[in-house]
């Protein structure tokens, strides 16, 4: 096949993109990757970074202040900084074409449930589902409209976070609330399912004889969610109708009563935007910290009581919901972390899996230091992983899969 396929990955603190130039219609690899990176948002670690497919750095620079996200936790990354990216990506493959561009968008809603060729009415639905993910879906939506706007001629496709969870059962995808909401589509989703995906997708490789059993995976980024797989399929999740649900995340609160959202409404009179703002933005790490929602900030601030608080519950809830998948799994055959603080934060995987060790788990310590792939120590009962996440590959993989179609149709 000729051409490039762009993929565009809006997380809520960065904007991670990849170029990959497949050479058949068969299965993508990692190999195929041309070059990928990120513009991160907020505090020392922002700017916009890229790597060749060796990891050498090919870009590493801070964004122009005009484009520069500046101190906006959890806004997402501000469309204008799409222009210059792209052009540098088309001066960096010269004479090659992009001919596709994937994009992770986090709701699917009742009805996208596979990957979707973007029209105006995708579009326009697409945007009607931004009050169920304020955070994610117009930054997810924004790069569309410009592409389409600079670059007419480049197919664009939605892949949904929501796709991969669609094997819960019925029970878990039900919520307690009067039966005519469940009609409109109110009910369990989940998320971070192209994450899951791929670290679905890498069983069979790096955990052969457990690739077919009961397995967590813990995505904790500036999002986090955990998910519980049976033979590879997610059977619960600890996001829900929004990405709001569950784990204390960067900004965002996770579980909590909706008695306090009664409060804020009713004796704080605030307003439902003000809600909205309090419960993603203000929230989580940064919110209970009152220092940042980067974990790599809060280490160096470890002597502060707020921040060894915030890491605190922050460990307790995932304890907590990986105790419950436990329950639903009825046992653990392996553990995965992935994604910014899964897979670089020794110190929570160490606090995690100590939580843990009534049931067997045992951790090597010189791995988990290492980031070795395996962390757990040989007679640990439970198989402890480190596998970096690839919500790209997820998102071109989709891609190569509608092209594949439209061609044989
Ligand atoms: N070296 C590190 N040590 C600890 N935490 C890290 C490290 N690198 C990244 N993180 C955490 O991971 C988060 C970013 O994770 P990521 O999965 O990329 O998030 P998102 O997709 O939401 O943008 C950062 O906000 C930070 O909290
Ligand atoms: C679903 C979600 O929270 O995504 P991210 O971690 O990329 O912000
Ligand atoms: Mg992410």
């Amino acid at each position: 096949m000729t051409g490039l396929i762009l993929t565009l990955n809006s997380g809520s603190s960065s904007l991670k993109f990849a170029v990959y130039r497949p050479v058949d219609f068969g299965e993508l690899t990692e190999k195929d990757c041309v070059l990928h990176g990120a513009i991160d948002e907020v505090g020392e670690h922002s700017g916009f970074r890229a790597f060749d497919n060796a990891g050498n750095i090919l870009v590493d620079e801070t964004l122009p202040a005009e484009i520069s996200c500046g101190d906006r936790p959890a806004r997402g990354v501000r469309n204008e900084v799409i222009i210059p990216c792209l052009e540098w990506i088309e001066a960096h493959i010269g004479s090659e074409v992009l001919i596709a561009a994937g994009h992770r968008i986090l709701h699917g809603g009742p009805h996208y449930t596979q990957p979707t060729r973007f029209s105006k009415q995708v579009l326009a639905d697409l945007t009607a589902l931004i009050p169920l993910a304020p955070l994610h879906q117009p930054a997810c939506l924004a790069p569309v409209s410009t592409l389409e706007k600079t670059r007419p001629d480049l197919q664009q496709f939605a892949c949904f976070d929501t796709n991969f969870h669609q094997t819960l059962p019925e029970v878990a995808k039900r919520l307690p609330l009067p039966r005519r909401y469940s009609e409109t589509g109110v009910r369990r989703y989940g998320f971070h399912g192209l994450s899951y995906a791929y670290i679905a997708s890498r069983l069979p490789e790096i955990a052969p004889d457990i690739a077919t059993g009961r397995v967590i995976v813990a995505h904790l980024g500036n999002g986090a969610s955990l998910c519980a797989l049976r033979n590879g399929v997610s059977i619960e999740t600890t996001m829900s109708l929004t990405a709001l649900d569950g784990l204390i995340m960067g900004t965002r609160t996770g579980a909590i009563d909706p008695g306090a959202v009664i409060y804020m409404l009713q004796t704080e009179q605030r307003s439902a935007d003000d809600v909205v703002d309090i419960l993603y933005r203000q929230s989580g790490l940064l919110g209970i910290s009152g220092v940042s929602s980067d974990m790599r900030l809060l280490r160096k601030e470890n002597g502060n009581f707020s921040v060894k608080q915030a890491i605190e519950l922050f460990t307790y809830r995932i304890v907590q919901e990986i105790g419950a998948l436990i329950a639903v799994l009825g046992g653990l055959d392996a553990l995965v972390f992935t994604a910014g603080i899964g897979e670089h934060d020794a110190a929570l995987r160490h606090d995690v899996c100590s939580a843990f060790a009534w049931m067997g788990i045992v951790l090597d310590q010189s791995r988990n230091d290492q980031m070795s792939s395996v962390i757990s120590a040989e007679d640990s009962k439970i198989c402890v992983f480190v596998e970096p996440t690839n919500e790209n590959l997820m998102i071109c993989r989709a891609v190569l899969g509608c092209l594949n179609e439209s061609r044989s149709s």
